[in-house]
């Protein structure tokens, strides 16, 4: 007699890290019932972080950033399926974009993020959006043939191929909205070096700019401020930050805000429905209230987190995301997210990208970033995640 409490058939929705770590997590874990793995994507499962590094420099072929090699997931018995988008789901079955239905005991809702768009700008030939693959293969192509870039948004993406560009020998430059770069990410005194940093390549980035125009001028793509600034390059790159993939959620009527809303185990409003990864808005372990995470080792360790959540356990996911970001050479780590108005105590020489850097709250560590020093971050990472969950 099967154990009710283990599904026969988990169905697992997007082949980003974590629904794919989700897969192979359930195999670890000793389930032996059916998975089956699903990605409109028609790759394999790969790492998203090179895109806008390596990729784009050139430096990483498409089958160096796979998650694993494709003999794997044959190995492991999950049924991949690639370049099939799933169209809506009810309470015991997903329906594919061919019609076709799929029963399941558990689902997994890894979909994902796909960056925002600037209405303006949609369908303008040379300007681009970069999430995926295909994203940047297109973009490393047009950049090939041009001789300068404007990138609009300085987030870490934005600001990432801003480098990667700069190494390619393209005139880059950068535009965003808000008064400094990286503003969601980083305390002013550690934006501003970076701002040197890029400044000291040749990268101009212009802060405050609030634009209202982009248009195509014969091989020149033109972008306007309601200020009167303009700006031209012949490849324009739109990062200006993601919305998660919610549609297949709320059609099937699941709580949804900014992310699907997921408990500590990851399940959703909806039973034997979970969610992971960049779509998930989860329990904030350190802040309090909730959080939706958009980086590569969140999403890895939600996933798996979720996983056996799924297979009954009682493993509630309760780590402090970090991540790092690769600029001209350096590596930047942080963790925790700082706050408004953070005590910051700054060892090293944030110019220099030698240095550790930690926020406090009431006198209590809630945010760490640092450069140069990986074994430093290291104990700053876990000194950081081990803080009682807030009351
Ligand atoms: C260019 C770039 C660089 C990055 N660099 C870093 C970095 O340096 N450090 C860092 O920490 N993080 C980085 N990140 C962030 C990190 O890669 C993401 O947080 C992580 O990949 C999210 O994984 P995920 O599995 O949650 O979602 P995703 O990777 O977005 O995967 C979701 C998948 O689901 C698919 N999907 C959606 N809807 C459907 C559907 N209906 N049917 C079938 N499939 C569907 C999507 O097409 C996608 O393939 C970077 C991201 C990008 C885009």
């Amino acid at each position: 007699m099967p154990d009710p409490g283990v599904p026969r058939s988990v169905v697992v929705v997007g082949t980003g890290v974590a629904g794919a770590t989700a897969a192979l997590t359930l195999r670890t874990e000793g389930y032996d019932g059916r998975i089956t793995l699903i990605g409109d994507e028609p790759h394999q499962p790969y790492r998203r972080p090179p895109l806008s590094k390596d990729v784009l420099t050139g430096g990483s072929a498409p089958e160096r950033i796979r998650l694993r090699p494709p003999a794997a997931w044959r190995d492991q018995d999950i049924e991949l399926l690639t370049g099939t988008s799933v169209t809506g789901f009810d309470a015991s079955h997903v329906t594919l974009a061919d019609g076709s239905r799929l029963g399941y005991d558990r689902l997994l809702l890894a979909t994902g993020g796909r960056p925002r768009v600037l209405p303006h700008a949609a369908g303008i030939a040379g300007v681009h959006t970069l999430r995926t693959l295909d994203d940047a293969q297109a973009l490393r192509a047009d950049l090939e043939a041009a001789e300068s870039l404007l990138v609009i948004g300085a987030g870490l993406v934005g600001l990432e191929v801003a480098a990667s560009a700069h190494a390619l020998g393209r005139e880059v430059t950068v535009l965003e909205a808000a008064d400094r770069p990286l503003e969601r990410v980083l305390p002013t005194v550690l934006a501003d070096a970076v701002t040197r940093l890029h400044g000291s390549r040749g990268i101009a980035i212009h802060t405050g700019v609030r634009l209202n125009a982009l248009t195509r001028k014969g091989d020149t793509l033109v972008a306007e401020a309601a200020d009167g600034g303009r700006w031209s390059a012949q490849v324009v790159l739109v990062a200006i930050g993601n919305e998660p993939q919610t549609r297949l959620a709320e059609e099937a009527g699941l709580q949804v805000s900014d992310g699907i809303v997921v408990d500590a185990s990851g399940a959703t409003s909806a039973p034997d429905v979970f969610a992971a990864g960049d779509v998930a808005r989860y329990p904030d372990p350190l802040h309090g209230g909730s959080h939706r995470g958009e980086h590569w080792n969140h999403a890895q360790r939600h996933g798996a987190a979720v996983a056996r959540a799924m297979l009954g356990h009682d493993a509630p996911y309760t780590e402090v995301p970090w991540c790092w970001t690769d600029q001209h050479q350096i590596t930047l780590q942080m963790i925790g997210r700082p706050p408004e108005s953070a005590d910051l105590l700054v060892d090293g020489d944030p110019d220099g990208f030698d240095f550790t850097a930690v926020a406090h709250r009431d006198g209590t560590p809630v945010a760490a970033f640092a450069a140069g020093r990986p074994g430093d971050f290291r104990r700053l990472r876990e000194g950081i995640g081990r803080l009682p969950a807030p009351s």
